[in-house]
């Protein structure tokens, strides 16, 4: 692991009803970078996603997010790591309906037990969603709801954002707009991107392209 590696992940196995769904996939995210995972549905991008994300543990393989080696900690210590290093998009955004935009952005500091609503205001400024404070979530556009999804992932400082099928629900000219919003979180907080999706459309300003298949990934898109 170098200082400029945010997750090392080798020989990654996980079998799901008994068939492999990853075979000693390795892969390095390096920091500041823009990666793109696609593939197609049912190639295991949700099950790699999870295995990056220490939201699941794989049958074997190591895992080291910023030189920590995730496999061999304490669920305890996992959860503090995915807290302080990992921030999360979904592609349902996972926003509570009855919390304003500003208090599920908040969540995460609040897990952490370490509040600074200062950045988090500051998100909101950079992201365009000052105006968005006080509204609940089903008020929100898709785009909106993405924004403020984005804000919660950024809450707490984290070194990579792993983004699952961001642009799933989207029209293609939010979904730019989505792609372009993450694209300035990454100059503007130095923080490396991971996009997975089955969206052969996407392309463009990523540093590095990997097709996952086969339970490996290759470099370069679909
Ligand atoms: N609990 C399970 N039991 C059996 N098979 C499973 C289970 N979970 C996932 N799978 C299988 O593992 C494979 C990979 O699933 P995964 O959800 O990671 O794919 P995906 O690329 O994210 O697909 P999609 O784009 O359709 O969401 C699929 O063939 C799926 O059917």
């Amino acid at each position: 692991m170098t200082d400029d590696t945010v997750i090392t992940a080798r020989d990654i196995s996980v079998s799901r009803g008994g068939e492999p769904v990853l075979d000693e996939l390795s892969l390095t995210i390096p920091s500041s970078a823009r990666t793109l995972i696609q593939g197609a549905s049912g190639a295991g991008k949700s099950t790699l996603f999870s295995v990056l994300g220490l939201l699941s543990t794989p049958d074997s393989g190591t895992l080291k997010i910023d030189g920590d080696d995730a496999a061999t900690l304490p669920e305890r210590k996992r959860a503090a790591l995915r807290r302080n290093h990992l921030g999360f998009v979904f592609q349902d955004f996972k926003l509570i309906d009855d919390l304003t935009a500003f208090e599920n952005a908040r969540v995460p500091q609040e897990h952490a037990g370490e509040l600074d609503e200062d950045w988090l205001n500051s998100l909101f400024d950079q992201l365009g969603i000052a105006p968005l404070t006080h509204r609940l979530p089903p008020t929100l556009s898709g785009g909106e709801r993405q924004r403020v999804a984005i804000a919660r992932a950024l809450a707490n400082r984290p070194s990579v954002i792993l983004a699952d099928e961001p642009t799933g629900q989207l029209d293609p000219q939010t979904t730019d707009d989505v792609l372009d919003t993450l694209f300035s979180v990454h100059e503007t907080f130095d923080t490396a991107v991971v996009v997975i999706s089955h969206d052969t459309q996407l392309s463009g300003a990523f540093d590095e392209q990997y097709t996952l298949a086969d339970g490996t990934l290759n470099s370069g898109g679909s």
